[in-house]
């Protein structure tokens, strides 16, 4: 059998006085796609920073595709595709010119032309990035992420700044990608979406993981009833805080 994707034990980060993830444990299966959600400073971000090394836990283990992220980073970062939550582009940098970069770095053979095509960036050839509206920007860090056939994605907030075609775009990456045999992780506040794409998910609150299983397995456990959203189970467990009263209307897309 197959490592799991990712391994999660006891796996806490302290800020100060700031406990951003508080004894984590989780485990994403080397086939499946994991929805990580929560509400703003749950944790998300800190923990996929984690994952890839971007930061240090404070204490816990972590185990991405069998290697540990802190002693193997070439090879974690060579097999994961990760789109982060904040990236840097290079405003005088063409699309394809990024696709380059990552594909050097990787070491791999790949056509940027196809890249972008399967992002639905095809008309872009020779404009600088800088000249990018922010969907376009979000399309190409995808591209970025998919270099390399990666056998996990993390997908930090991927449908940020897409119009309904680029939200439909990352679903059906999404389910390419684990078509071919890849895990995918990713958070997000697209409630809508989450339930359209995830095997199981995972809920953080103030950096705990308070609930974790299949959709129809949250609802039998959660006192939402059995035809519940993903928004409803989400305010139930996370005690409709957050930060703000009312879900956005970006959680119900
Ligand atoms: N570098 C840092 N220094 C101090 N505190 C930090 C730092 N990074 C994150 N935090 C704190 O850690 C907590 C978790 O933040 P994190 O960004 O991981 O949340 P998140 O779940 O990704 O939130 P969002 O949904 O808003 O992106 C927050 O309280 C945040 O203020």
């Amino acid at each position: 059998m197959s490592d799991p994707a990712i391994l999660i034990e006891g796996l806490t980060k302290q800020y100060g006085s700031t406990t951003a993830v508080d004894d984590l444990t989780l485990t994403v299966a080397s086939d499946e796609i994991y929805g990580f959600l929560g509400p703003n400073g749950a944790g998300k971000s800190t923990t996929i920073g984690m994952l890839m090394d971007y930061i240090r836990p404070t204490t816990g283990s972590i185990s991405v595709l069998g290697q540990d992220p802190q002693r193997d980073v070439i090879d974690v970062h060579s097999r994961v595709g990760i789109l982060p939550d904040r990236y840097s582009l290079y405003d005088r940098l063409s699309a394809r010119q990024h696709l380059e970069l990552v594909i050097d770095t990787k070491r791999v053979s790949e056509s940027p032309a196809a890249l972008l095509d399967r992002v639905g960036l095809n008309d872009v050839d020779g404009q600088s990035v800088g000249t990018f509206s922010q969907g376009m920007e979000q399309r190409l860090a995808l591209a970025m992420a998919l270099v390399g056939d990666p056998d996990l994605l993390v997908l930090d907030e991927p449908f940020t700044g897409l119009d309904p075609h680029g939200v439909r775009t990352v679903r059906e990456i999404v389910h390419e990608e684990n078509d071919r045999g890849a895990a995918v992780f990713f958070s997000s506040h697209v409630l809508g979406q989450v339930e359209l794409v995830c095997d199981r998910i995972g809920i953080l609150h103030e950096g705990r993981r308070v609930v974790e299983g299949t959709i129809d397995s949250l609802r039998a456990e959660t006192p939402v009833g059995s035809d519940a959203t993903v928004e409803e189970i989400f305010v139930a467990v996370t005690g409709g805080s957050g930060q703000s009263d009312e879900p956005s209307s970006e959680t119900t897309q």
